[in-house]
């Protein structure tokens, strides 16, 4: 007998209740035992599932660390939700090679130097690929998720944009920033916070993206864009702290983090249609932007004279001829610009103001050097060259990268099964996570690691140990930025050092590693600003 045969539920059918009375007990008996099948079929996938996700991480992870099972399906994941220092530690003290698998997505760690090293040259086995989150955020189009010739292509069309002769323009730009931040703060401290300790990662973040939209695309972001840019871009950050959630969900940080990237790219896109214009008119070349369009307005002139059939002298070809390029494309690509320096510099930038203020003794040379230099006018320009010959200027910011690297782990994607040692491959479709902090504690190439000694970079051996200079990453993918940080982290310092007076309110979480994205002190920094009066 049919029960039911229809999707209506019996009891919503008074006619149906007399019928039901008529079924007889094997009709029951037939159903029970029916549905009893489905949820026995359903437990029997759920639990194959489950035997096959496990078996699948014990068989990846072969020989090397972690783990010897896995939390079903979700692995580590809320871990990830709240990255812990230490436990990244450990887990790149337990071995060279360690493993972790989150939502099926199988995760290797390369800790020693010569392990990241490896990862980092293998072009031919990996390729960059952030967290899945950073795919949505920057668009999947995106350049820096190019690979092989097609990056390294796109790559020489940006060079132009970190040469020297280009750095050396942006610095008015940065010192303006510095100028008018500095002010606010010392209001900001004695005004508002009277006098007051309060934590200050989130200004250092706010004085980054100012500094960066600055130089980036100048003038043509107005204030109120910046201060919008600043205030929304914690929450692209806090997005990609859900490493490898696969999906976007309404009002969750990922979905917040995309809304405020959505709204960045727009600004840029917008800032690069005035470029267009401004640099078409021969306008002066202040910033990124204006370098970059400049470029494709002088390769465009000479492809068309080249194509008029004019006779044109190689002296007058553009040193590298680009393409043109449209306002999103531009605006995606300075994003990504922002993208990879806002929090690696808002945090070399907090821990920079913190141990200074901890150590007097060396804020002490570098105020000094900076004075002799601008001859005790502290708001004389500086060119790149002076500014780079400072040498404890140089010193406290090469050793803060070193002793508090900002960028901890770099994800790539393995796009073929890759031997990285004799006894171990890793699997095709895995990420593989090399960490630059190892190689930068090295206690054999930087004694006494963990403490902070600038002097190592002038009278030790630190600028020697190039191999295990891995701040800036290595390989194809190294930090196109790198000149330009540090520079940008001289002046700030060097000018601060000089304008402002700042004390810290050392806490018992001052010194203990923060991760969100880069890293910060657990306290977010408690300061105080005032004017310096002599
Ligand atoms: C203290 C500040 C900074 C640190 C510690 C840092 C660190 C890094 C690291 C570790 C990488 C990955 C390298 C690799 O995979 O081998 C990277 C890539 C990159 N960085 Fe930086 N960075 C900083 C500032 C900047 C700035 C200011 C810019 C731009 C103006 C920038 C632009 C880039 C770009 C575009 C890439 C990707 C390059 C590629 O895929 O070819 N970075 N950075």
């Amino acid at each position: 007998m049919a029960v039911n045969a229809s999707f209506v539920s019996p009891t919503a059918d008074a006619k149906v209740a007399h019928l039901m009375t008529q079924l007889d007990t094997n009709s029951v008996l037939s159903t029970i035992f029916n549905s009893f099948s489905v949820w026995r079929l359903l437990l029997t996938l759920l639990v194959g599932a489950v035997a096959y996700d496990q078996f699948m991480y014990v068989y990846r992870k072969g020989s090397i660390e972690g783990p010897s099972w896995k939390a079903p399906f979700i692995g580590p994941f809320l871990e990830s939700v709240h990255p812990d220092f230490t436990k990244y530690y450990a887990k790149w003290a337990s071995g060279p090679l360690s493993c972790v698998s989150v939502f099926h997505k199988f995760v290797v760690i390369a800790s020693t130097r010569d392990m990241a090293r490896k990862i980092f040259n293998s072009p031919a086995f990996v390729k960059p690929c952030v967290v899945d989150a950073a795919h949505k955020l920057l668009r999947p189009n995106n350049w820096v998720f190019l690979d092989g010739k097609a990056h390294v292509d796109y790559r020489k069309g940006l060079n132009g944009l970190f040469t020297r002769q280009a750095l050396e323009q942006y610095l008015p730009g940065q010192e303006e920033i510095y100028n008018r931040y500095f002010e606010q703060w010392v209001n900001l401290s004695q005004v508002e916070n009277k006098g007051k300790h309060v934590p200050w990662m989130q200004e250092f973040r706010f004085l980054i993206t100012a500094v960066s939209c600055r130089t980036f695309v100048g003038h043509y972001c107005s204030d109120e864009a910046v201060k919008k840019i600043a205030d929304d871009y914690y929450l692209i950050t806090a997005a990609l702290e859900l490493v490898n959630f696969p999906i976007i969900l309404p009002f969750t940080k990922s979905w917040y983090g995309k809304k405020a990237a959505d709204m960045v790219l727009e600004e840029f896109s917008k800032c690069a249609a005035k470029a267009k214009v401004r640099m078409a008119a021969g306008g002066k070349k202040e910033c990124i932007l204006d370098f970059w369009v400049d470029n494709m307005i002088q390769s465009e002139k000479y492809r068309k004279r080249i194509e008029a059939g004019e006779k044109v002298d190689d002296s007058e070809k553009p040193s590298m001829l680009i393409r043109w390029f449209s306002d999103l494309e531009i605006s995606m690509t300075i994003f990504t610009f922002l993208f990879a320096s806002q929090d690696a510099t808002s945090s070399s930038a907090t821990w920079l103001f913190q141990i200074m203020a901890d150590r007097p003794e060396f804020l002490e040379k570098v105020r000094a050097e900076n004075l002799a230099v601008r001859n005790g006018d502290i708001h004389a320009p500086v060119s790149l060259d002076t500014l780079e010959k400072l040498q404890w200027t140089r010193a406290v910011v090469k050793e803060t990268l070193r002793y508090r690297p900002p960028v901890i782990m770099v994800p790539y994607l393995v796009k073929k099964d890759f031997p990285v040692t004799p006894e171990y491959t890793i699997p095709k479709g895995a990420m593989v996570v090399p960490t630059t902090y190892m190689a930068l504690h090295d206690e054999e190439a930087y004694p006494n690691a963990d403490s902070f000694e600038p002097e190592r970079w002038i009278t030790g051996t630190a600028d020697q140990q190039t191999k295990n200079w891995l701040v800036f990453g290595t390989g194809p993918h190294y930090c196109l930025g790198q000149t330009y940080a540090q520079a940008n982290l001289m002046l700030m310092i060097g000018k601060a050092s000089m304008m402002i007076d700042w004390d810290h309110k050392v806490t018992d979480k001052s010194e203990v590693i923060k991760v969100f994205a880069t890293i910060f002190p657990m306290d977010d920094c408690f300061l105080t600003f005032k004017n310096r009066t002599s």
